[in-house]
């Protein structure tokens, strides 16, 4: 498994829990972690744009990237296809950003199988009610879209406990806080055992 210098931050959640408003406002606060763009298969909504909230491809596309190989992880959530591509990730991680990946239970299980030391992190709800009146306040959706996200949301919910941290999205500031503190302390855990290794490595006498 490569030793990349940068880490990896994970943010699974149900679709309405408050993820991509919580990974935005961690990202504009913090400018040394970068987040990934994903490809899919699903239609772009009102406000969101080709190459900024995700790459939006067709099925044939789709298809061609997954025979070579190209994504990290990929699954299908809610009727559509996700999938995260290698090359921009591994490029970030080299250069030494972090990087955050927004996406679904079954590739951040994945994600872990390939990179030993992601940080997996979960986003749960208050409560139902409060997840559906999201769900509907966004106004993004059909009732039968969001009738179907909450139903798939009890499945991923019950994966939380795979999950590294757990974060209880109720106030906004506070999940935020939680949030920066869990790539904050992540951060100086990977700095520290690096220098650790790079100590172990200075002291042997290798000509
Ligand atoms: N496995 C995987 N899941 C993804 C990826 N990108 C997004 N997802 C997940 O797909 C689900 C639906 O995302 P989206 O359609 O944007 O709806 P939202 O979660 O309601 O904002 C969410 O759980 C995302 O985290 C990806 O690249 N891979
Ligand atoms: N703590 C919170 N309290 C109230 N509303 C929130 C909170 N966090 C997010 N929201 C709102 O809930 C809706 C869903 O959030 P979003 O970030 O799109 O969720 P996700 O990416 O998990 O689907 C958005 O309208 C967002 O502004």
């Amino acid at each position: 498994m490569k030793n990349y210098p940068g880490n990896l931050y994970v943010v699974s959640a149900p679709s309405g829990a408050g993820k991509s408003s919580l990974v935005k406002a961690l990202m504009e606060v913090d400018r040394g972690i970068k987040p990934s763009v994903s490809h899919t298969t699903r239609a772009p909504r009102g406000q969101e744009k080709h190459g900024r909230e995700y790459y939006f491809i067709s099925e044939a596309e789709f298809d061609r990237m997954e025979g070579r190989q190209a994504f990290l992880e990929y699954a299908e959530v809610h009727g559509n296809r996700y999938g995260t591509s290698r090359e921009g990730i591994e490029r970030c991680m080299n250069e030494g950003d972090d990087v955050i990946l927004e996406i679904d239970f079954q590739g951040a299980l994945q994600v872990r199988k390939q990179f030993d030391n992601a940080n997996l992190i979960f986003i749960l709800p208050p409560s139902w009610d409060e997840l559906r009146a999201r769900l509907m306040r966004r106004g993004e959706d059909s009732p039968e879209v969001i009738e179907k996200r909450l139903a798939n949301a009890r499945q991923e919910m019950a994966q939380a406990n795979r999950f590294d941290f757990v974060i209880i999205n109720e106030l906004f500031e506070r999940a935020l806080f939680d949030l920066k503190a869990i790539v904050h302390a992540q951060r100086l855990r990977y700095a520290a055992q690096r220098q650790a290794r790079e100590d172990v490595f200075a002291g042997l006498d290798i000509p």
